[in-house]
């Protein structure tokens, strides 16, 4: 459930950069990710998650955000690409799924909490699943962000 989450959150993100790069728009935008930590905390706090928790897995999972976006203009760059097809309205199409998937997010986060403890959650989670293949730093980032604690795990 929260991988699956985290998955579809980020295989958001090439439509995401595909945007930006068209209208020449930078990739960081601090205002939206004020926005999108205040919401977050906001739920954390109605769902019983802990702060601190909730705040250091919604900033990775932007940092992760950025990491992908960042690998696509890299990559669009290097092609010489001017123009992107395919390419949803960021502000009426895609920011409303990524803050649809964030409030999803948060409630398995508060749902899942214990169970985030246990080592096993590290094999689960960690894998770089197939549609992020060519991604496997941003999926790190986002998978730091939940198990952060967890260095002493074998
Ligand atoms: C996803 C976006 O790109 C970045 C990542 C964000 C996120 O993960 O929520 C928010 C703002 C941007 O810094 C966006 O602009 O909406």
């Amino acid at each position: 459930m929260l991988r699956g989450l985290m998955i579809d959150r980020l295989a958001l993100m090439e439509q995401v950069a595909a945007y930006k790069w068209n209208s020449k728009l930078p990739i960081d935008d601090p205002v939206r990710e004020e926005n999108v930590l205040k919401a977050t905390m906001a739920r954390a706090r109605s769902a019983g998650l802990d702060q601190e928790t909730a705040r250091r897995f919604i900033v990775s999972q932007m940092e992760a955000a950025k990491s992908v976006q960042r690998y696509y203009f890299a990559k669009w760059q290097d092609q010489g690409a001017t123009h992107v097809t395919g390419a949803s309205d960021l502000v009426t199409e895609l920011r409303p799924r990524i803050g649809a998937l964030s409030a999803r997010l948060i409630a398995a986060m508060a749902e899942g909490g214990s169970q985030l403890e246990e080592c096993s959650a590290v094999t689960v989670l960690r894998p770089v699943p197939p549609a992020l293949s060519d991604v496997p730093r941003a999926w790190n980032i986002a998978v730091d962000g939940v198990l952060g604690e967890h260095g002493g795990c074998p």
